[in-house]
């Protein structure tokens, strides 16, 4: 993390040095709650169980917003728009999963498309049928926006593994069709805990987890300049109890 406005540049500029702080100001440090935005419970429930507790150095809320989602075929851009939308929607720092589902036979489609496969109705195991090549790589990209007008940092995860018909009842999405690579399970089939040991969504918050634990002080205070009075999207939306 290095200074408001040119974190993105990280690597090439000096740390800050952060004065000592008064006890009032540090009380103003608990007002830094960083908001993961998705309108996926299920995704949302991830994310609660990967992170635990103590997963980042700041709060972390669960905020229920389904965000307008840039059409593009980089998903990390996608991820990136997506948190700069989610960060001005909340007026602070925000984090944003994207999730991607790529078919190797088919040139990694449908890729950042899969959310509108899947309402489709298409099934993805058949798509494979003229294929000998049935695997098939998931994709999370994790971007942390750190207020209004910030560059978005982005932690990519990935997950190999297989499409096979569809098998188990547990988990959601495409988890009944993705066996990964080394299990004889679908991410169906196992418990919650085995598929959050290997996923790409645990994969790429190990990423973002491991970035943000380097120096909470100057982590508060890149949040605390990008904020803003809150700019809330009143009618869509609706906070989740935490
Ligand atoms: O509000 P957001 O966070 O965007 O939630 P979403 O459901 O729109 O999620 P994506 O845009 O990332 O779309 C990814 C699609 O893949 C599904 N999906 C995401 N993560 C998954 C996982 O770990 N296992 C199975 N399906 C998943 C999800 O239900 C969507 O249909
Ligand atoms: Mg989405």
């Amino acid at each position: 993390l290095v200074s408001p406005r040119t974190h993105a540049a990280a690597a090439t500029l000096p740390r800050r040095r952060r004065p000592a702080r008064a006890t009032s100001e540090d009380d103003h440090d608990e007002c830094v709650i960083i908001k993961f935005v998705t309108g996926n419970a299920m995704k949302l429930r991830e994310v609660e169980e990967i992170l635990g507790m103590n997963g980042l150095p700041l709060p972390l809320e669960m905020i229920d917003i389904d965000l307008d989602e840039l059409q593009e075929s980089q998903p990390e851009k996608i991820a990136a728009a997506k948190a700069r939308l989610a960060a001005e929607a909340c007026g602070g720092p925000a984090i944003v999963d994207d999730t991607s589902l790529c078919l190797n036979a088919i040139g990694g489609m449908p890729g950042p498309y899969i959310k509108w496969f899947q309402q489709s109705k298409v099934e993805l195991h058949r798509l494979l049928t003229d294929y000998d090549d049935k695997s098939a790589f998931a994709q999370s990209c994790i971007a942390f926006s750190p207020g209004p007008g910030a560059v978005p940092l982005v932690f990519s995860g990935v997950c190999n593994g297989t499409i096979v018909s569809p098998r188990g009842g547990s988990g959601f999405g495409w988890d009944a069709v993705f066996q990964p690579e080394g299990s004889a399970e679908t991410f169906a089939e196992m418990s919650g805990e085995a598929k959050n040991a290997i996923s790409h969504r645990s994969r790429a918050l190990a990423l973002l987890a491991q970035h943000l634990k380097g120096d909470r002080d100057l982590l508060v205070d890149l949040c605390l300049e990008y904020a803003t009075d809150p700019v809330f999207l009143e009618d869509r939306v609706h906070y989740r109890e935490t």
